[in-house]
């Protein structure tokens, strides 16, 4: 049924996608989000297949740090110029999949396009974006978002960069006054950008009103050089993303005209008279957005992750299963399914959350530009549990995904190296986990404190108003999600009331919220992971198609939610909503699941979609051939130029001519 069936490939896979009994390009349809998208991302991609423009001269890790940086840099650059001669939107293209693999490592422009971009339009104001959006549009600004310094990331009041009104010149001098102070990690900040949206401390008349957005020119529009006032350059090597152009920056006293400051929600009038914004974190807006659209991100980049260890899966014999009969493909060992199939099933959770949390976003944004600001705490709580959760998954199922493919997994051919720092850097870009965990647990344990007060609470945190009380022995999705409710609720009232005990004891509150901090995070995740659960769950209720793909997501859905009542099935136990003998049944459920779903799993991976040229694995082309692949590849090297390297000259000769004294 595959629309893909006639393409050669390995006999291997060629019996897996026979055994296919759902209408993949069907299930390819939902993840795009229906037939025209997918025509358009197909679209999109076949012109970006055509160019030879993204041909890497040589594979990437063999290129110096400046080459790579350069190569990735040309080929945004031709993307844009690309765009431009088809008259398509370059984040159209970026967000629709087809742009995955063009670059290899990091794009210098993302945060120009991501982060710079969303915050000009959502925090200047009308006249303002006018000005900036055009020059945005005629690629004379590129820019980056320079919040992080190198004293503080996570704790934005602590930022030290100040931006103080001089009410004579009607300026604001920015400045780093400690070491500490310099903007640290922006991307795209070392040599690409050419402004900035900058957090600094807002002084005026020797009083601070705290972080504050201001635009400010770094380089010069001609030459590129970095301004009078300012210094800058790259942090340099990283774990991975070597190729984003992370920057530093300092400024000296550097003047910039007072109407740079990001005037949508505060303002500092002519006369130094500042102007509140309506909500005090709306300056924070910025990186609600960028976390939302993180769900989606890691949610493809585990796409990517599944397609390559299913598809090797297939393809790689190893052991015997009965002893004396042929070596089975890996993926008939139960321990193989029960690694890879639950990562299958994450992707779709992660896709409905991501669905969900977007359109949240623009709900409860459109409410916000009507001025109505109630519904932002659920927002942030919302977009900061679904940030970590999904970074976390999506991190930790890519790393499964890896050591699923033993030592291949290991080799950068393979892909699973990139793959995986680009995946982990989500974990502490955009708000460390730990520390969205504990923004989320600070609005549940409110909201639960709330309810405890008589008030209605907002609908995701609603069922912590009253005790839930699931049916005993309903293991149905209904009846799951409800037992997750009263694990979840446990959860919180025991916490809560544990900070209330440590409090009772003359320990002031922040000291016992530390102290029963490890709690809150995994009330944080619970509650997120019940949303998504709950989630999914609807969303596969909801879902309209054939009954065999149906029954693909139902059996994903119920993967989804077995394994992780087994994973944490000491919360369900405590609460009393599961006894033991349902954890046993559903894990035996978990089991079968395992088998039903085996004979599915690279029908569902190819559904994603991507095409060679995208995974840029060895193990994970359509066609299989993995052994080829990998000694072509290794070919590759630059070591392998000759038969006797020049330091083998250098340093091995003249060791064994020496030869060692005694004897070991
Ligand atoms: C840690 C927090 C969340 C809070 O810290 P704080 O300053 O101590 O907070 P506070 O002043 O005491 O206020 C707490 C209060 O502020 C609320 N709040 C916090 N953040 C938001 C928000 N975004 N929207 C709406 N409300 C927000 C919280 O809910 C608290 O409210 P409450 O007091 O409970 O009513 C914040 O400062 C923060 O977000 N830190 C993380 C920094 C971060 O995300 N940096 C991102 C840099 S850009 C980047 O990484 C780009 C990568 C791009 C890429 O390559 O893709
Ligand atoms: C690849 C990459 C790209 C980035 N791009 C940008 C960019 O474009 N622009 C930009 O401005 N920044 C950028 N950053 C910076 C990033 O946003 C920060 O690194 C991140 O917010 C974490 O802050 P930090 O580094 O200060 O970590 P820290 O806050 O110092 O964290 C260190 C440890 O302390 C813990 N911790 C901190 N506070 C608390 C707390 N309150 N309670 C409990 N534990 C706590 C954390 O959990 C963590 O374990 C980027 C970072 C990376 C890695």
């Amino acid at each position: 049924m595959s629309s893909h069936e006639t393409r050669p490939c390995v006999p291997d896979l060629k019996k897996e996608r026979l055994k296919c009994d759902f209408n993949v390009e069907e299930l390819t349809n939902l993840i795009d989000g229906g037939k025209e998208k997918t025509a358009l991302r197909r679209k999109l991609r076949s012109v970006i297949s055509s160019e030879s423009a993204y041909i890497d001269p040589i594979p990437p890790e063999y290129m110096s740090h400046e080459d790579q940086f350069s190569n990735e840099l040309r080929k945004t650059c031709h993307t844009a110029m690309l765009m431009n001669k088809q008259n398509i939107d370059i984040k159209t293209l970026q967000l629709s999949k087809a742009y995955i693999g063009v670059l290899k490592d990091g794009d210098p422009l993302w945060v120009h396009y991501h982060v710079f971009i969303p915050s000009i339009t959502g925090q200047s104001d009308p006249e303002q974006q006018k000005i900036w959006m055009e020059k945005i549009r005629t690629w004379k600004i590129f820019g980056t978002y320079a919040q992080t310094e190198l004293g503080h990331g996570t704790f934005l009041r602590g930022l030290e960069t100040t931006a103080t009104y001089d009410r004579e010149t009607r300026e604001f001098i920015l400045n780093s006054p400690t070491i500490t102070a310099t903007k640290w990690w922006p991307g795209g900040l070392g040599h690409t950008v050419n402004f900035a949206a900058v957090m600094a401390q807002l002084y005026v008349g020797g009083k601070c009103y705290g972080p504050h957005m201001f635009m400010v020119q770094l380089r010069d529009e001609n030459t590129h050089e970095s301004l009078p006032g300012v210094t800058l350059g790259e942090i340099g090597p990283r774990f991975g993303l070597n190729t984003n152009g992370n920057g530093f920056l300092r400024f000296d006293h550097y003047r910039i005209p007072r109407r740079n400051m990001l005037m949508k929600h505060a303002q500092v009038l002519e006369d130094g008279t500042y102007v509140k914004p309506s909500h005090s974190k709306l300056s924070y807006g910025t990186m609600v957005r960028v976390r939302v659209g993180i769900v989606r991100d890691t949610c493809i980049q585990l796409q990517q992750a599944v397609t390559i260890a299913t598809r090797y899966s297939a393809v790689r014999h190893q052991s015997e299963l009965i002893p004396g009969e042929p070596e089975p493909q890996i993926l008939d060992y139960q321990t193989q399914q029960f690694k890879i199939l639950p990562q299958i099933s994450s992707v779709f959770a992660l896709f409905f959350a991501a669905n969900s949390v977007i359109d949240a976003y623009y709900s409860v944004t459109a409410q916000m530009d009507l001025g109505d600001m109630s519904l932002l705490p659920e927002l942030h709580a919302l977009s900061s549990g679904l940030k970590a959760l999904s970074a976390s998954d999506a991190s930790r199922g890519v790393e499964i995904c890896r050591l699923s493919c033993g030592g291949h997994g290991y080799l950068a051919s393979s892909n699973f190296p990139r793959l995986y720092t680009q995946t982990t850097c989500a974990i502490t870009y955009e708000g460390e986990n730990t520390v969205l965990w504990l923004q989320v647990a600070r609005y549940i344990i409110k909201s639960y404190r709330s309810a405890q007060n008589g008030n209605n609470l907002k609908h995701s945190v609603s069922y912590l108003s009253k005790q839930p009380r699931p049916v005993r022995g309903d293991l149905s999705n209904n009846g799951l999600l409800e037992a997750f409710k009263a694990a979840v609720f446990k959860l919180v009232s025991d916490t809560e009331g544990r900070i209330q005990r440590v409090c009772a004891k003359g320990q002031n509150y922040h000291m016992a919220w530390n102290q029963c901090s490890l709690q809150l995070l995994k009330c944080a995740e619970a509650h997120t992971r019940f949303y998504v659960c709950e989630q999914f769950v609807r969303k596969v209720e909801m879902a309209k198609g054939t009954e065999n793909v149906k029954k693909i997501l139902k059996n994903l859905c119920r993967l989804y939610l077995t394994h992780h009542v087994s994973v944490n099935s000491g919360d369900f136990l405590k609460s009393g909503s599961l006894s033991q003998n349902d954890i046993a049944v559903l894990e035996e459920e978990m089991c079968s699941l395992l088998e039903v779903l085996r004979p599915q799993a690279v029908s569902i991976v190819d559904a994603f979609d991507f095409d060679d040229g995208q995974l840029n694995s060895c193990l994970g082309c359509w066609d299989g051939d993995v052994y080829q692949r990998l000694y072509d590849e290794a070919l590759k090297s630059p070591l392998n130029k000759t038969d006797v390297p020049e330091a083998y000259y250098k340093y091995l000769r003249p060791l064994m001519q020496v030869g060692l004294k005694s004897s070991l």
